[in-house]
């Protein structure tokens, strides 16, 4: 494949002015001399070229923001807030075949998988344009007669928005659309590997309606510039997902100004089958939560856990599933994958460096082991390992790749104690028909999201987030409004006064 396959793509797109090179600051599209490659990974070539911002870009794309962020709020109320969250939503869901094509250009990701996001994402405007409406303060009964203590919820002003490529669209709006319903304004810095698709959802914001200066995108690929959003005083909060490593950078530098953080990092979920589970349904539940996006999701099944006598069913059938998995590009003539590449070349090394750590110590290649030698892209074999222990890099790192380690265990607490030894806590996954054990063990885990009998558990209704290193705050739900906002609490007092 060359480089005609995505030049083909582009072609086909319904709406090609989706397709967007520029950055979007002060609200105006903003051509740059300075530019940087994306690359499409079914091919390793060049997808095309986007706009480099650099440090003054993003102050000035921030101190833009700022102006106009109190007139939006001003101006609106919940629900003509809502309303524009809903026109948005609805303009994507229109062009959902585009962005789809788009986001499985950069990202790699099969074209029904990227839909697939495509839905999900806007999922999260719809329910935030809800939301929006439901803004809801308290009255406190005072201990002071005459007074009345009551508290009203506020936006936190300029947000400071970084994603990474993993779901270049879902990341963007899990943010963006919370921040826009409780009458912020952002500046986004998208992953530089998959930044057309934030660039396309932009373009469908401002066509919904929203004032073209409350969201702002700074494309870079330059890290120190984009390190502005997190010591700039102007920026009031800053959101990010990705790694551990960068998120504590961040945070570190937002504590400067003292900014409110949201950190969604990185993950290394524990995935527990015990031998009363219905291995079926545990299979199906690996098969979604491994091998979504080629293992690329931070709530990925990072180790496998089988109690030692369902061990060797649950590997026979999993192998047996794993085995119809078909890789192939995100844009496929044939529309069969439903593997596509992973993100780089960094990301292809990895997994390799996982499992010849793993076969090194002991761990015996059951599926795969190598990345696709036939093709220039970064694809990797679906693998299965057994006989994986924790003293394999494995069970310490997160892959971010398609590789099912398995281990073996003997009781509940053995279980318990491997599946919380690590740093990170952000989901966790068992199988098991006992309701009592379901109740404990889900207690017992040192996560922020536990799947029971599910590898699916991502929902715009669902809190969203983790403990430990893998970060705070929560998104989506019912908490996720209120991570954009500051409560503010009135006392009015004397209220008998002069009577
Ligand atoms: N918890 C969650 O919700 C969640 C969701 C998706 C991905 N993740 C995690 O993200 C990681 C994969 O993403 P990644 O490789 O893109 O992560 P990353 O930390 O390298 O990059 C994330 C974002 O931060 C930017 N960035 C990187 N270095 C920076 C710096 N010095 N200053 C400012 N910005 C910087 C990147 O350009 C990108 O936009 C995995 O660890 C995964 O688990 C977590
Ligand atoms: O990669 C992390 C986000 C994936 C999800 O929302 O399920």
């Amino acid at each position: 494949m060359s480089e005609s396959y995505h030049q083909t793509a582009i072609a086909s797109l319904r709406d090609g002015n989706l397709f967007i090179k520029d950055a979007f600051i002060e609200g105006k599209w903003t051509a740059k001399d300075a530019t940087f490659d994306v690359y499409e990974p079914s091919t390793s070539t060049v997808l095309g070229r986007v706009a480099n911002c650099n440090r003054e870009d993003i102050q000035k794309a921030v101190e833009s923001a700022a102006k106009a962020q109190p007139t939006y709020f001003r101006n609106t109320t919940g629900k003509s807030r809502g309303a524009l969250l809903r026109k948005w939503h609805d303009l994507i869901m229109a062009s959902a075949e585009d962005i789809g094509t788009i986001l499985s250009l950069e990202n790699g990701k099969t074209f029904s998988e990227a839909k697939g996001e495509v839905v999900y994402a806007a999922s999260f405007i719809a329910w935030f344009a809800e939301e929006a409406t439901r803004s809801y303060g308290v009255t406190i009964p005072s201990s002071t007669p005459d007074t009345t203590l009551l508290t009203v919820r506020e936006p936190v002003g300029v947000c400071g928005i970084i994603t990474p490529w993993n779901f270049p669209a879902a990341m963007i709006t899990r943010k963006v659309a919370p921040a826009l319903a409780a009458g912020c304004s952002v500046v986004i810095k998208p992953p530089s590997e998959t930044p057309y698709t934030c660039l396309a959802l932009t373009k469908l914001a401002v066509e919904a309606g929203f004032t073209p200066e409350l969201i702002q995108v700074c494309p870079t690929k330059d890290r120190e510039a984009a390190t502005e959003l997190a010591t700039n005083p102007l920026v009031k909060k800053i959101s990010f997902t990705g790694s551990t490593g960068v998120g504590k950078m961040l945070a570190r530098l937002a504590s400067g100004t003292l900014k409110k953080v949201s950190l969604e990092l990185g993950g290394n979920a524990p995935f527990i089958v015990f031998d009363d589970a219905d291995l079926d349904l545990a299979v199906e539940g690996a098969m979604f939560c491994k091998f979504r996006c080629s293992g690329q999701t931070c709530v990925c099944a990072n180790r496998i856990h089988v109690q030692r006598n369902a061990a060797e069913e649950f590997t026979s059938k999993l192998i047996e599933k794993v085995s119809a998995l078909k890789m192939g590009p995100g844009l496929g003539l044939d529309d069969l994958s439903t593997q596509g590449p992973l993100v780089n070349k960094a990301a292809v090394k990895k997994v390799q460096e996982h499992v010849d750590d793993a076969v090194s110590k002991g761990a015996k290649v059951e599926l795969g082991g190598s990345a696709r030698q036939d093709s220039n892209g970064y694809f990797f074999q679906p693998t299965i390992l057994s006989g994986v222990t924790k003293e394999m890099a494995v069970a310490r790192d997160e892959t971010f790749g398609p590789l099912a380690p398995i281990f073996k265990f003997d009781t509940e607490d053995d279980a318990v104690t491997l599946a919380n030894d690590t740093e990170f806590g952000l989901a966790g996954y068992f199988f098991s028909r006992d309701v009592s054990r379901a109740m404990r063990v889900a207690h017992k885990l040192q996560v922020g999201m536990v799947g029971v009998n599910t590898g699916k558990i991502s929902a715009a209704e669902a809190p969203f987030g983790g403990v430990k290193e893998s970060g705070y705050g929560k998104e989506g739900s019912l908490y996720g409004l209120e991570e954009y906002q500051i409560t503010k609490s009135i006392t009015l007092g004397n209220l008998n006064a002069g009577l």
